[in-house]
């Protein structure tokens, strides 16, 4: 990038060109263009020829003002690109939003708002200039569109040099003229307005040559495109198009879940998050140290189930993003254990490199080429962890990512590839990265192992004084809740808060558990009641467990518990009525499944029509201290029933043509489900029987066949339809594996093992 600089003889001249890495603090101009014979070229200053020009006044205004800030550098467009080069032309095109955004400040030259001479503070009396601003041609032309929302400073200047206002000040102003929503206009990142809204900014606005109402669309797009000469602008639209497209399909495929949903998620089913249980962490010294130094980039949290690390993680989401400097970048993915979709190295890698791809479009590049080749298989088949880790660290190398925060909730909770993914962090997080990591987790010693020297550590057992001063906090918070609903007197209120304070011992689920049971506790018993509940998490889940062997409907509750604990994702409560075989006039009667998952203790909660674990603390207990109950068959039982009520429940279901849509050819696009869905109870069946009869390891290829034979095209037809064909054919890979390992039935093998 070449500047221009005031020399000792008070005039200036054009500078070296600077490589990115150097490029000092400068002022930019922007304005609108004159005619031709009128603007300083580039040659007109190399030869010192357009000292006479009009255009030369502008040049000088920007210099003065640059000076005038201290910018010892200052752009201007006319002059400061060599338009001779169609290189250097096409590069600077490319290059010019970003230009523009790292500009520390920008002067807006309105050639037409001229100010009276009684008018000289024209900030204070914006009557004097009001109309000619609102009908200033710098709204109408194309390229200035970039140039009003790409930097940080944008100022306002008559030809007088007087200064109007910022586009901070002036913002109804702008918001009035260009309908640009406000948000834009104070720096949101323009990735979060969708790109037909972007588009629509454009639509009043001209250009002199029709083609760079395109071009000058590509920084606010942040699309990187070659501009080719003499191009018809019809032709350069639909190249922009189809680049917008590829983009998006790509990453469509890469996305597996939003982790900004996921943080909501997560907040609403905890029963959300309260600032005043998590504000410790930032001011606890570790924190502090992490945050304001580069020395060492890595922050491990960890602590015992249930003492608030995912809520920590939130908490701590919240607080940079309100902090994190101009660009910037926070990607966070919360890891899950009960749900297969968010529990591998690969989800982890995928997630955060789509929230990055989210906020910077443009880092799509690193992805773009190898997905070209490859499609949604890069982020899926056997090589995907080797893909996705080159693509990570490639992007962690960029230089826009100076600054950036990666955080992970739940390694602990991350059941495939850990040893891997715990490599890669260490690894990214020492030079040349410049990324700040934070990662939480239970203490567990393998984890440990791999972080324990790469990392400052913040253990919640180590901070107790800290964790029970927020436990107490929220003790409170569900306490008075709870009175104010439940009418305590105060008696009882400080009862309740006692025994709690007495018995939490630092762990927030413990009470969280606590206070979901006190609520369905009537106030009249709640005083002899409240000491049944024992300290510790695992003897409150054993006063769970002993609360459903107690009641009549222990069988049924032990089967939801046996078949959640399963599960590769949560069950709706439709797909639970189907799977659980519960009898057959309740099975649509979603009222009373709700009503069954209460007396499940508390270990189960719904939300938006999906059934979760209330804790993955709770899950491990079901798994490690309640197996003989939930689990008469072990577990491969659990799946074996699982898998023989899936082809049941598709059998009875799928058929040929199942939205009765009769003509053929419709795409995905095109069709709208219908309310009373077909597929509804089916979906989780459709994805997963293979799993479930490769984990129950009974060879049951008789039953597989059968189903085949008679249904492979209705099954892959509702793959389909579900948008997960892909997903069906890895299953068949895995069928075809463990049929061969387990010598299962030559037909079936045949049947599957299509050329
Ligand atoms: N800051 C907070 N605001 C509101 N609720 C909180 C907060 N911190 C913890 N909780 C409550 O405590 C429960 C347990 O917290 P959390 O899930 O964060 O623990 P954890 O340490 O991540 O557990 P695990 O390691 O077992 O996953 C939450 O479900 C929520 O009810």
């Amino acid at each position: 990038m070449r500047f221009l600089r005031y020399n000792n003889d008070g005039e200036f001249s054009l500078t070296k060109d600077f490589v990115s890495s150097e490029i000092p603090e400068y002022a930019i101009l922007s304005h609108t263009w004159g005619k031709d014979d009128e603007e300083v070229t580039y040659k007109d200053l190399r030869d010192s020829t357009g000292n006479n020009k009009a255009g030369y006044k502008k040049i000088r205004f920007c210099g003065e003002l640059a000076r005038r800030d201290r910018l010892k550098y200052f752009w201007v467009d006319t002059c400061c690109i060599n338009k001779a080069n169609y290189a250097e032309l096409q590069d600077a095109l490319n290059s010019m939003f970003r230009w523009y955004r790292n500009a520390t400040r920008c002067y807006v030259y309105l050639s037409d708002v001229c100010i009276p001479p009684l008018g000289i503070n024209a900030e204070s009396n914006p009557q004097a200039w009001d109309s000619e601003f609102w009908q200033s041609r710098w709204f109408t032309r194309g390229w200035t569109l970039q140039e009003l929302l790409a930097p940080r400073s944008v100022e306002f200047f008559s030809p007088e040099g007087l200064r109007l206002g910022d586009k901070s000040e002036l913002k109804q102003h702008i918001q009035g003229i260009t309908s640009i929503p406000t948000a834009a206009l104070e720096g949101a990142p323009l990735s979060q307005f969708s790109v037909d809204e972007r588009f629509s900014w454009m639509e009043r606005r001209q250009t002199t040559l029709e083609v760079d109402r395109v071009y000058s669309m590509l920084g606010i797009l942040d699309i990187k495109m070659p501009l080719l000469k003499d191009t018809e602008a019809a032709t350069a639209f639909g190249r922009l198009r189809e680049a917008i497209d590829k983009r998006e399909k790509c990453l469509e495929d890469l996305r597996l879940t939003d982790p900004c949903y996921d943080k909501k998620r997560i907040e609403d089913t905890k029963g959300g998050l309260l600032e005043g249980s998590y504000r410790w962490i930032i001011e606890n010294s570790k924190f502090k140290q992490w945050r304001n130094h580069q020395i060492n980039p890595l922050l491990w949290i960890k602590g015992d189930p249930g003492k608030g690390k995912t809520m920590l993680v939130c908490g701590i989401i919240n607080e940079l993003s309100k902090t994190i400097f101009d660009e910037a970048l926070l990607a966070y993915f919360f890891c899950q254990a009960t749900d297969s979709r968010i529990n591998s190295a690969t989800a982890i890698l995928r997630g955060l490199i789509y929230v990055l791809v989210n906020q910077k479009p443009s880092l799509i590049s690193y992805i773009q080429k190898k997905y070209d080749h490859s499609g949604k298989g890069l982020f899926e088949d056997t090589n995907a962890w080797f893909a996705l880790s080159e693509i990570f660290t490639d992007i962690l190398r960029d230089p826009v990512l100076d600054g950036t925060y990666l955080i992970i909730d739940g390694l602990d909770e991350c059941v495939t590839g850990l040893p891997q993914l715990l490599d890669l962090i260490v690894q990214t997080s020492s030079v040349p990265f410049r990324v700040k990591w934070v990662v939480s987790s239970r203490n567990w010693p393998d984890i440990g192992e791999r972080l324990m020297n790469a990392s400052q550590n913040l253990s919640l057992e180590l901070n107790a004084e800290s964790v029970s001063a927020a436990v107490n906090i929220f003790i409170r918070h569900k306490v008075l809740d709870l009175a104010r609903r439940k009418k305590y007197n105060n008696r009882i209120r400080d009862a309740v808060l006692n025994h709690l304070s007495l018995n939490a011992d630092g762990t927030f689920l413990w009470v969280a558990l606590v206070c979901q049971d006190l609520e369905k506790i009537s106030k009249l018993v709640i005083l002899t009641r409240i000491h049944d509940f024992p300290p510790g998490l695992d003897a409150l889940y054993e006063r769970m467990m002993k609360q459903i062997r107690d009641s009549s409907n222990n069988d049924l509750c032990y089967r939801i518990l046996a078949l959640i604990a399963m599960v590769y994702r949560p069950l709706t409560l439709t797909e639970l009525a189907s799977l659980v075989n519960i009898h057959e006039d309740m099975s649509d009667d979603i009222e009373s499944l709700q009503e069954i998952i209460g007396f499940c203790g508390s270990f189960l909660t719904v939300r938006q029509d999906a059934i979760y674990f209330v804790h993955q603390s709770a899950k491990d207990y079901l798994l490690s201290k309640a197996v003989n109950e939930i689990f008469p068959s072990r577990k491969e039982g659990t799946h074996s029933d699982i898998f023989l009520r899936s082809l049941e429940i598709m059998s009875r279901t799928l058929r040929r043509d199942i939205y009765s849509l009769s003509a053929p050819g419709f795409t995905i696009e095109q069709f709208k489900q219908p309310n009373l869905d077909p597929l509804a109870a089916a979906r989780y069946s459709c994805l997963y029987w293979i799993d479930h009869l490769v984990d129950s390891n009974i060879c049951d290829g008789e039953e597989a066949h059968r189903f085949l034979q008679a249904h492979l095209l209705h099954w892959l037809e509702a793959l389909g339809w579900m948008g997960k064909v892909s997903e069906g054919i890895q299953s068949i890979l895995s069928l075809e594996a463990y049929i061969l390992v387990s010598f299962l039935s030559g037909i079936l093998y045949s049947l599957i093992n299509l050329p």
